[in-house]
């Protein structure tokens, strides 16, 4: 079974087109790109349209590639405390002179839509998450809608970036799967993997995922956002050679690229409702 990231991200973005309707609120996003990476420019003019689809209001705050990091620090903070911004994000990778964690750090938890700040990550580590980033909870989102059971299944999760790898594994421990992490470090990766009832590829390597490491059955997502030999866009799996032997699998593109997308937009009225609720961020 194929795992339409893209089919599912429509409904969902249907669904919160009405909710925000019915809301009467008028939630806003504010993006931050620094640079001219075009990929980077695609996925933030995406994000945009995504808005503009579902009533939500975006402004876009362009620096150029050399900004310092307190240049940057001080458009998030002019965003923390505009009252018509909702949501924060600052699109990454940041160029190598900008301090990644500062930046981060500086965004007001109660606008973190991306669920990067140490305030979203350890809400949750806690079990009583916010906003979680946004690509593992679509995925969550995706197992959800698919009826694929978690609760007592083994989940491996390859890659243990703050983005994707760590919070899914946590994402998953939370719904009860028994979870491992995988890393370039990890011995015996193909046994770890072959374990799997649920198999999370986010490590960047293009056809990184053969069948020999997929258990008959799994369920495959796929993370990956790389190139193949002739520059086409692919995941980490060798999505031809796995799809038979897994139970579910998640295309690229069409997988859990649109996933990411629509979570944001959710994170994005979450922060909206939350200003008009007053809960508790911190
Ligand atoms: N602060 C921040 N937050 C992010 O969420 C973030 C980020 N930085 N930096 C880059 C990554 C990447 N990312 C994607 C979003 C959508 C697709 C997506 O929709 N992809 C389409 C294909 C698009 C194409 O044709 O290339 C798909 O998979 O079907 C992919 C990747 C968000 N990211």
């Amino acid at each position: 079974m194929i795992l339409d990231g893209k089919a599912v991200s429509e409904k969902r973005l249907e669904i919160l087109k009405e909710e925000i309707e019915e809301s009467g609120l008028y939630p806003r996003l504010a993006t931050v790109i620094v640079g001219e990476d075009p990929a980077s420019q695609m996925y933030v003019r995406m994000k945009h349209r995504a808005c503009e689809r579902v009533g939500i209001g975006s402004v876009g705050i362009e620096l150029p590639a050399d900004a310092t990091t307190e240049r940057v620090l001080e458009a998030v903070v002019r965003l923390n405390n505009d009252p018509d911004i909702n949501g924060i994000l600052v699109q990454l990778p940041l160029p190598d002179g900008v301090d990644t964690t500062r930046v981060i750090d500086a965004v007001a938890p109660e606008k973190d839509v991306d669920g990067f700040h140490p305030c979203s990550l350890g809400r949750l580590l806690a079990g009583t998450p916010v906003f979680a980033p946004c690509t593992p909870q679509g995925i969550m989102t995706i197992l959800d809608e698919y009826n694929i059971p978690i609760r007592g299944r083994r989940a491996v999760v390859v890659g243990r970036s703050i983005d994707v790898g760590r919070p899914m594994a946590v994402l998953l421990l939370n719904a009860d799967a028994t979870v491992t992490i995988c890393h370039s470090k990890t011995e015996n990766l193909e046994e770890e993997m072959r374990r799997a009832d649920i198999l999370v590829s986010a490590v960047g390597k293009a056809k990184f995922v053969g069948p020999e490491m997929v258990k008959e059955g799994a369920t495959v997502i796929d993370v990956g956002i790389n190139q193949d030999e002739q520059g086409k866009l692919c995941g980490d799996v060798d999505f031809e050679a796995v799809k038979d032997r897994a139970g579910a699998i998640t295309p690229v593109p069409g997988g859990v690229g649109p996933m990411t997308i629509a979570t944001l937009m959710e994170n994005t009225f979450r922060a909206a409702k939350l200003r008009t609720c007053d809960n508790t961020v911190r």
